[in-house]
């Protein structure tokens, strides 16, 4: 095959003229022309983030929204920036009409979020996971003191006018135990602070790396154990379906007796029944809890609320001036990102990539769009029911794929469904549609580059380019990117070489002399006086005339448009 390195220069410069424009990766189809995108922010945020976002955003804030009011205001915004106290439900995302394309939330937890809907409506979903981590272990450790030492019912009890020194007599933390339920960011900062106040501490969390515990001086355990050992327990998870209700009756039972408990984490993780229960039983003494089950909690007769063993605050483990400043840049900067179409690491319901991966990946996206576009190009009326990707690359298995698999299906559908396909819903909009996907990594080739070569093969097809139909009776395309730019190599059984940009057309012909003589194009053929195929760039439609006319050329057995391989969003 000619390469492009072996090509005559002018032929290089022409291609890559009239082809090799600038592309940037777009993952997720926002603003529309070069009107500003609007966000709504539906909760109070710190103002340098507010500051922040005005700079490229219409900014549009409405606190304390009914759901209805929410609903009626997101089909006029791009983004919408929450905390926990709001409720971003189907509901939200389905009155929308598709507008809405980032929910931020200025902090950790997303499960006031419905994700799975956020998803099906290709919405992005970005959180600020790292801004407030401090501010939520202080907080565990301040409740964790006023706690021990009764510190809220003896302010209450003075400024009731008495001067009681032997009902609040506390208990101390030096040389107990703490148990850890979730050893992820706050946690670990927990366990930091804990053993500055001379506690042992022991964590229970399935996923955590031993490693990292034990250079933390922290024994890993299991969650029976942790519930035997810790004279406090202190809970740090995400509210999810493995972890909801997970201090209930049965936990309660097995739980060190007399100890105390902490929630700076989730409400739903502790059966709020089930506590009331096990502190009638005294067998947990005392609990503090910063979140509930329902927030803001039933204040009327709430029986957890107004007893003297349990202290209370309203949900402020975040809320420190610095932390909400914290969050509100973290979240501002992953919401504008993702307007501007780029990934961001802070993504919840997309592969997060982190940038260095993201620059190395950036030409074999567009190749990996381009090809899906040019595989489903041509395809003929009767459409396909498979796509198989294969990926050669140096790194074989270790090939991380779902960007490059999100960009083929992006390529595939968005050329025959009005759906804008993203990141986020690449994979369920494929399998919406019954597609059935398969991926092949081939280890090949040397070095550290990304792939050698990738394909796209679209089975039960049928073409309206025969010769772009392999021997196993599918649509193939395959490409590579060479000299940072990716290049259509394959059609069919034919070698190739087109930059992955324009329109193209795609004539067969029998391999003889003198039958077309076009400056730029690229032909290949099977054999000496076999088949060729040809492929001209083209910067307009020819007409169906002209089309006619090239295909009644002596020798020439079919033609085709093949349109706008160039990936839509790149510009
Ligand atoms: N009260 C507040 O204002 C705040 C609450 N939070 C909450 O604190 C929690 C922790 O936040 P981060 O440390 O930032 O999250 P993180 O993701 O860094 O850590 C969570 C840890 O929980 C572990 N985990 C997951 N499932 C588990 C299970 N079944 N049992 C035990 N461990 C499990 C994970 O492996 C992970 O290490 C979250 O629920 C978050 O929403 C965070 C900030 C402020
Ligand atoms: O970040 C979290 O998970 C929090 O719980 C903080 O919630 P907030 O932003 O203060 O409503």
């Amino acid at each position: 095959m000619q390469t492009l390195a072996n090509r005559p220069c002018a032929t290089r410069r022409a291609a890559a003229a009239r082809f090799g424009r600038q592309q940037c990766v777009k993952v997720l189809a926002v603003a529309s022309g070069n009107s500003k995108p609007t966000v709504l922010v539906a909760e109070k945020l710190g103002s340098a983030g507010i500051d922040m976002l005005k700079q490229t955003c219409n900014v549009e804030t409405a606190y304390n929204m009914k759901p209805e009011e929410l609903c009626a205001k997101v089909s006029l915004v791009d983004a919408l920036i929450v905390r926990s106290g709001t409720k971003v439900t189907r509901a939200v995302f389905e009155a929308s009409k598709g507008r809405l394309k980032v929910v931020g939330r200025a902090g950790v937890g997303v499960d006031n979020v419905d994700l799975a809907a956020a998803t099906e409506y290709g919405c992005l979903v970005v959180n600020a996971p790292t801004a407030n981590t401090v501010a939520a272990a202080e907080h565990g450790i301040a409740l964790l003191c006023a706690m021990a030492r009764n510190v809220p019912q003896a302010d209450a009890s003075i400024k009731a006018g008495k001067w009681d020194r032997n009902t609040y007599v506390g208990t101390s933390m030096v040389g107990k135990t703490i148990a850890i339920y979730g050893f992820g960011k706050v946690g670990s900062e927990v366990a930091r602070r804990a053993k500055g106040l001379g506690m042992s501490v022991v964590a229970y969390d399935p996923y955590a790396s031993q490693e990292k515990a034990a250079a933390q001086g922290v024994q890993l355990v299991t969650f029976d154990e942790a519930l035997a050992a810790g004279d406090f327990h202190s809970l740090h998870m995400p509210l999810t379906p493995g972890t909801k209700n997970l201090f209930g009756d049965s936990a309660f039972a097995k739980i060190k007796k007399g100890s105390r408990i902490i929630n700076v984490a989730r409400g739903g993780v502790i059966d709020e029944a089930a506590l009331l229960r096990a502190l009638d039983a005294k067998n947990v003494s005392q609990a503090a809890l910063d979140v509930f089950m329902e927030e803001p909690p039933k204040f009327e007769g709430n029986p957890l609320i107004g007893r003297p063993d349990v202290i209370c605050t309203p949900h402020l483990g975040a809320s420190t001036t610095e932390a909400q400043e914290g969050v509100a840049i973290e979240v501002v900067e992953a919401v504008v990102d993702a307007l501007a179409g780029k990934l961001s690491s802070n993504a919840v319901n997309a592969p997060m990539v982190p940038p260095e991966i993201l620059k190395e990946l950036q030409p074999y996206i567009v190749l990996a769009e381009g090809l899906g576009k040019a595989a489903v190009g041509l395809v003929k009326d009767s459409g396909f029911t498979d796509i198989a990707i294969t990926y050669s690359s140096p790194r074989g298995d270790d090939l991380d794929t779902r960007l490059l698999r999100a960009m083929v299906i992006k390529g595939v559908l968005e050329e025959i469904t009005t759906a804008k396909v993203n990141l986020v819903n690449a994979d369920l909009l494929s399998k919406n549609r019954g597609l059935k996907l398969t991926e092949v990594n081939v280890r090949s080739g040397e070095g550290s580059e990304v792939l050698s070569s990738m394909s796209v093969a679209l089975g039960t097809a049928d073409s309206k380019f025969s010769a772009a139909v392999d021997k196993t009776k599918r649509i193939y395309v395959e490409g590579k990117v060479m000299n940072g730019q990716p290049f259509l190599t394959k059609i069919g059984n034919f070698d190739v070489e087109l930059l992955v940009s324009g329109s193209v057309l795609l004539t067969r012909q029998r391999d003889q002399p003198g039958i077309v003589n076009i400056s730029f194009m690229t032909v290949s053929r099977t054999a000496k006086d076999g088949e060729a195929i040809m492929a001209i760039g083209i910067d307009t439609e020819p007409s169906p005339a002209t089309m006619e006319a090239i295909t009644s050329v002596p020798g020439v057995v079919e033609c085709t448009i093949f349109k706008e391989v160039l990936p839509s969003n790149s510009n």
